[in-house]
């Protein structure tokens, strides 16, 4: 038989109905729900996939991309503060330049001065004045910094991490030829 000669263009309106559909969803966010039920549909599923059903515990957990649109919790920031911290620290030089060295103090100072929550930036900054920043390597920055963030955590009751695991933890970002190393220097400073 033929093919339909309007095959074609169905198709991509289709494709364009369905990319429309998407972003209007991303967009609105959280759909409505009864007041009864204390679960929260995830708009990026679609009808012909099976719901995904989030509720306001494992909400908590969920990485910010797979969220529904809505304000960002002090645990999201926190989450996504330490992945950027311990990420550079994994990508600190083992041999820092005295301006990277200099960087890191500023970047802690900056932190817990404008950290957008009040509590934590204040928090922060008795923290560091009883461990300053040390970053002669790559070394001494990750468990510097996995100490501080064991003082966190411990002072809101949280699991120590052991440190020794760090590196297993944190990894260099994935980047092609090596392209988003931070370089250092080959004298001693
Ligand atoms: C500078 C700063 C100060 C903060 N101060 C406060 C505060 O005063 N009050 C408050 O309520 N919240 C504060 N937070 C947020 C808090 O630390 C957590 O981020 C938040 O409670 C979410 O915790 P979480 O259990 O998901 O894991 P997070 O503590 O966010 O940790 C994320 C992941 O890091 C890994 N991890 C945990 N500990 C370590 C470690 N020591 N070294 C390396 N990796 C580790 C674990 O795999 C964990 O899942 C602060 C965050 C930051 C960045």
């Amino acid at each position: 038989m033929a093919e339909n000669p309007w095959q074609p263009l169905l198709h991509t309106f289709e494709k364009l109905s369905n990319c429309v559909q998407t972003h209007l969803s991303n967009f609105i966010g959280i759909k409505s729900t009864p007041r009864s039920s204390p679960t929260i549909q995830n708009p990026i599923s679609s009808d012909s996939s099976p719901t995904i059903t989030i509720n306001s515990s494992n909400l908590q957990k969920l990485p910010l991309k797979d969220k529904p649109i809505g304000p960002v919790t002090k645990e999201d920031l926190g989450r996504a503060t330490w992945t950027f911290l311990h990420t550079l620290a994994a990508q600190y030089p083992e041999k820092p330049t005295r301006q990277q060295k200099k960087d890191v103090k500023e970047l802690m100072a900056i932190l817990s001065r404008m950290y957008p929550c009040r509590e934590c930036a204040d928090h922060f900054k008795e923290i560091l004045r009883s461990n300053p920043p040390r970053a002669g390597s790559q070394e001494e920055f990750s468990q510097w910094l996995c100490h501080v963030h064991n003082t966190v955590n411990r002072s809101l009751g949280k699991l120590v991490f052991p440190c020794e695991r760090v590196d297993a933890r944190w990894g260099k970002l994935e980047c092609e030829q090596k392209s988003c190393d931070l370089h250092g220097t080959s004298m001693d400073f």
